[in-house]
């Protein structure tokens, strides 16, 4: 078990080694649960304590490099995103805001969230979150927006990409930065984090809700596969996650830079002499190109297209998200887009 001090110096190491590299405004998204405001609480204990070592241009020591290094302008503030789906959630943005306030974090956002209906309703909630962020990112003009994502949540999402059974690409979790989003906590265990905590957060009922399966995976599977397995299985899932997500990225760069297809159709000679692991996503690249809805194209759509290729026997175009369609002809697999 970790003190709230040992605690509270985790979440502030990590974050300072996230943000070593990042100049500018950066605001942290804080739903009011114990992780996000952890790390609120760490990121204005961050910048006022760079505040206080220096003005103007701040000057900071970076502990990685030594040298002292001139930084432009370290702001940092809090958005909450009002989801508006229970009656009670204005009135935890209302108080999110507060704790942003008395934190001195500025600005201090909320945000409404229009959910829609795609992707099931913690996918549509997530879409939803992600777009109001990035909105009010760019309106502040922030160069970050960090999450507290942490390593059991990364575990958790490991789990459930194995479960899913769509390959590498979903065993590698959640990446540390991709576009304005950071995550700094995947590194530090929830229990960490939520030591750090100092202030009242609010339970989200949402999170003990076995509906869901994250919920299932958090409370049964992962709590299971320790008992059984040993302590260490979460941050060895989180290793995982890194490996799996250096081979993704590595066979994506291979597969874009050697693709056959052109202008939406590629011989079909060609796509079935190929490796596995490059025709698959070659496949799915051109899908998307040919205007597939990312988070609806699955592997069993690619598998039906694959079969075009490998077990040919005449059968009609492959039906896409989106309006596409696949369809072999004259030799060449043609993925059309909706007209
Ligand atoms: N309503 C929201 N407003 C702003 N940020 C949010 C909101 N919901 C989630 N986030 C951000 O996304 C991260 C992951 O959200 P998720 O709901 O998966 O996590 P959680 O385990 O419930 O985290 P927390 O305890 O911080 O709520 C949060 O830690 C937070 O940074």
């Amino acid at each position: 078990m970790t003190g709230p001090s040992l605690a509270v110096a985790a979440v502030r190491v990590a974050l300072r080694r996230a943000l070593a590299d990042v100049d500018g405004l950066v605001l942290v998204a804080c739903s009011g649960g114990a992780d996000s405001l952890a790390l609120a609480e760490a990121l204005a204990f961050e910048r006022a304590s760079e505040a206080s070592r220096g003005s103007g241009p701040l000057t900071h020591r970076d502990d990685r490099t030594g040298p002292m290094r001139q930084r432009s302008e370290q702001r940092a503030g809090l958005v909450t995103i009002d989801h508006g789906l229970h009656a009670d959630s204005a009135a935890v943005a209302a108080r999110v805001v507060a704790q942003g306030r008395a934190l001195g974090l500025d600005p201090v956002r909320c945000e409404r969230a229009a959910v829609g209906r795609t992707g099931g309703p913690e996918g549509a909630a997530r879409s939803a979150r992600y777009a109001a962020l990035e909105r009010v990112a760019e309106q502040e003009g922030a160069v970050a927006v960090l999450l507290a994502h942490t390593l059991d949540d990364q575990a958790e999402t490991v789990l459930l990409g194995l479960a899913r059974g769509s390959g590498t690409r979903s065993l590698a979790g959640m990446p540390a930065v991709r576009g304005v989003f950071h995550r700094p906590l995947l590194g530090v265990p929830r229990d960490v984090v939520r030591a750090a905590c100092a202030l009242e957060p609010w339970e989200d009922p949402a999170n003990a809700d076995p509906a869901f399966t994250r919920t299932r995976v958090r409370h049964d599977v992962l709590p299971f596969l320790e008992s059984r397995l040993g302590p260490g299985v979460a941050a060895a899932l989180a290793r995982t996650a890194r490996a799996a997500r250096d081979d993704a990225d590595a066979l994506d760069e291979l597969a874009a830079a050697s693709t056959p297809f052109r202008d939406g159709s590629a011989a079909v000679d060609d796509l079935g002499a190929a490796r596995p692991a490059l025709r698959r996503r070659w496949l799915r690249s051109a899908a998307l190109a040919a205007g597939c809805p990312a988070g609806a194209l699955t592997a069993g759509h690619v598998d039906a297209l694959e079969a075009l290729v490998l077990r040919w026997r005449g059968q009609g175009p492959v039906h896409l998200p989106g309006g596409a369609s696949g369809a072999r002809a004259c030799g060449r697999l043609v993925l059309t887009p909706h007209r």
